[in-house]
């Protein structure tokens, strides 16, 4: 037998007779694998495509509502130590006044300018399209709007003024309804700029004590949604802020009228600085980003809360998809928890109830 007819045997005698076909399932599975790492590369390779080129601050105008105070306070800041011009959008001028001393102090040159309008962002549309061609006259066209105005209370259904209902969907819905419209004509025509929208974890979970609150911040994300499938072809990013509690002189005035229940529910996402919010908020704006959260609660609930929303990036897809199972299932703890608590602060009222009347 030559060297060769030996060798050929031997492959046949491992073909036939060797059990390495045991291992195809193995081989399958590595060829769905590299499929797989080559579908997501491909995917990666081509994201340049569909995501936004970051808005240069640098020398734009960026207009706050509700910026003499708070969150829209330290986003003004944060946006002029990235070197923009800045109108603060409030109604209390000698707030406004203030306002604009502490975000002069965050100038990166001698050329930036902070302009201040007094006008209720609610009420009349006429009055806020004009002011907002007034400080477009002298800033330059709106490249970056953050509707930041607006208002919060906590307290329940039943005890809550119904007057409350129609001031909370004026202050957070029209007022971010109205600068947006009046701002939208001027950046369609020039093709870019940043719509910003304020909602607020209350504006993706309904919780107790918010009725009149959270309708207002889900109403944003309606709006957000729509507008910014109208806007793409016209390179205007939309931004959706869902923030957690805040440290701020609007979250102290709502804590004076706090349920109980409501303090301990949103205690599960503590309480975050506005500076801190700011960072993020502006970072996400500036690369249009649709969805814009803080915290790892935050971050949870954006992907469990993603539904039809736009994708800004591959990656942010491939995360909502792995992980939504997964965060519902630690959603319907929290559900629990939450129920919970409402159900012992029920039970421990109306004990001290029933004590009261025996004494
Ligand atoms: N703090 C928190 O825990 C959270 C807050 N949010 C949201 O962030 C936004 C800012 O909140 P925060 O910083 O706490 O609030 P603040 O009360 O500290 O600031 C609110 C700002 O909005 C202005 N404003 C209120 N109503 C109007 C109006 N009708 N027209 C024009 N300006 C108005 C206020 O000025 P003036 O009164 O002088 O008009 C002020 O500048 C709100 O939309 C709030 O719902 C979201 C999540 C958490
Ligand atoms: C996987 C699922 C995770 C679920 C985490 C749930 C956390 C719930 C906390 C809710 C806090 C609500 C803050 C409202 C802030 C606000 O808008 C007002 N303070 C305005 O002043």
């Amino acid at each position: 037998m030559s060297s060769e007819e030996g060798l050929s045997s031997t492959i046949t005698d491992w073909l036939f007779f060797s059990s390495w076909w045991l291992l195809l399932p193995f081989i399958m599975l590595l060829v769905v694998v590299a499929f797989v790492v080559a579908f997501v590369l491909l995917l990666y390779m081509i994201s340049p495509l569909i995501s936004p080129k970051p808005l240069k601050l640098n020398g734009a105008h960026v207009v706050v509502t509700g910026g003499s105070s708070g969150i829209g306070k330290s986003i003004a800041m944060e946006c002029y130590r990235q070197g923009a011009f800045i109108t603060l959008v409030a109604r209390d001028e000698s707030k406004l006044v203030q306002a604009k001393k502490e975000v002069e102090k965050c100038a990166i040159n001698d050329k930036q300018v902070v302009l201040c309008i007094s006008v209720d962002v609610s009420k009349d549309y006429r009055q806020v399209e004009s002011v907002i061609k007034q400080c477009q006259e002298k800033l330059g066209p709106v490249d970056m709007l953050v509707n930041c105005a607006g208002t919060s209370f906590s307290g329940k259904f039943e005890e809550v003024d119904v007057e409350r209902f129609r001031s909370m969907m004026e202050v957070n819905y029209l007022g971010s309804v109205y600068p947006t419209r009046a701002v939208i004509t001027t950046m369609k025509e020039r093709r870019m700029g940043r719509i910003m929208f304020i909602s607020s974890q209350a504006g993706q979970i309904g919780l107790f004590g918010y009725t009149a609150y959270s309708p207002s911040k889900f109403a944003l994300r309606g709006l957000a949604e729509s507008l910014q499938m109208e806007m793409k072809p016209y390179n205007i990013y939309v931004t959706v802020a869902y923030p957690p509690d805040t440290d701020t002189p609007g979250l102290a005035e709502e804590n004076r009228t706090k349920p109980l229940e409501t303090r301990l529910i949103s205690e599960t996402s503590g309480v975050t600085q506005p500076e801190q919010v700011a960072k993020i908020v502006v970072k996400d704006a500036v690369q249009g980003n649709f969805n814009s959260s803080v915290g790892p609660d935050g971050y949870m609930l954006s992907a469990l809360t993603c539904g039809m929303s736009p994708v800004t990036s591959i990656t942010e897809g491939l995360q909502q998809i792995v992980t939504m199972g997964l965060f519902r299932t630690i959603a319907l703890f929290y559900l629990g928890s939450f129920d919970s608590i409402v159900r012992r602060c029920m039970i421990q009222r109306e004990q001290a109830k029933a004590a009261d009347k025996r004494e």
